[in-house]
């Protein structure tokens, strides 16, 4: 099975997760895009009744297009279950979100949710983590001066660009700036730096949040957080 199939797959099975009457997080990303297909199907076809709240304008403008209905974080009171991607998940369930540029209002909604499930492929496990550069989303204002703080720390940053070689903008108008670590051996230790230091606004690494991460594969695999 491809990597756009194991996607399929995996969303597919998240989409089953969703019941009646609950208040859904819609996470981002390509993976995330085949559970907002199979979620709308159930909505539209067996007339699952749910209201979602999405972590970017991309996943709203699709699952508004095909008839999930979308409020504001601030309309509920809480959320029953997110159904997020993420780029690198270790054996803790602690991983590197934001290769999609949306790890602020991701982490905001997770922060927010009864239940955090996290779909990936196989290709997506690391222990540790590593392999995949660790967004860091920051203000505009003297984002030259933050960099070269990354860079005298030995973090390797990237200010990150698009195709046409455009400085990337985030859904809420800030920078990000990718820390091409090779493995991260301290992720709670890092998190808490990067937290501190000011013009950072949120990072990609999302400690304690997942509760269970489903893998695609062969065969489907269930991992649970411990505690
Ligand atoms: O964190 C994210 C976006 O900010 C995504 O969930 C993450 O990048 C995984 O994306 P994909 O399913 O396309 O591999």
């Amino acid at each position: 099975m491809d990597v756009t199939e194991q996607k399929r797959q995996v969303g597919k099975y998240a989409a089953g997760l969703v019941e009646d009457h609950m208040t859904v997080g819609l996470g981002t990303g390509s993976t995330v895009k085949f559970f907002v297909d199979a979620l709308a199907e159930r909505v539209n076809n067996e007339g699952l009744n749910i209201i979602g709240v999405t972590t970017s304008v991309r996943t709203a403008e699709q699952a508004q297009s095909l008839g999930i209905k979308i409020v504001d974080l601030d309309d509920v009171d809480e959320i029953d279950l997110t159904v997020d991607g993420a780029d690198r998940v270790n054996k803790n369930l602690d991983g590197i979100k934001g290769g999609g540029a949306a790890l602020l209002f991701e982490k905001i909604v997770a922060i927010n949710s009864k239940k955090n499930v996290w779909i990936v492929d196989e290709t997506k496990l690391a222990d540790p983590l590593g392999g995949f550069p660790l967004p860091v989303e920051v203000v505009t204002y003297g984002v030259g001066h933050l960099n070269t703080l990354f860079a005298n720390e030995g973090l390797k940053p990237v200010l990150r660009t698009d195709a046409a070689g455009e400085t990337v903008v985030t859904d809420n108008g800030n920078y990000i700036i990718d820390l091409h670590l090779d493995t991260i051996e301290k992720p709670v230790e890092l998190a808490d730096w990067l937290s501190k230091q000011v013009g950072v606004i949120e990072h990609g690494l999302f400690i304690n949040i997942a509760n269970r991460v489903i893998v695609a594969g062969e065969e489907i695999k269930i991992l649970d957080r411990a505690n």
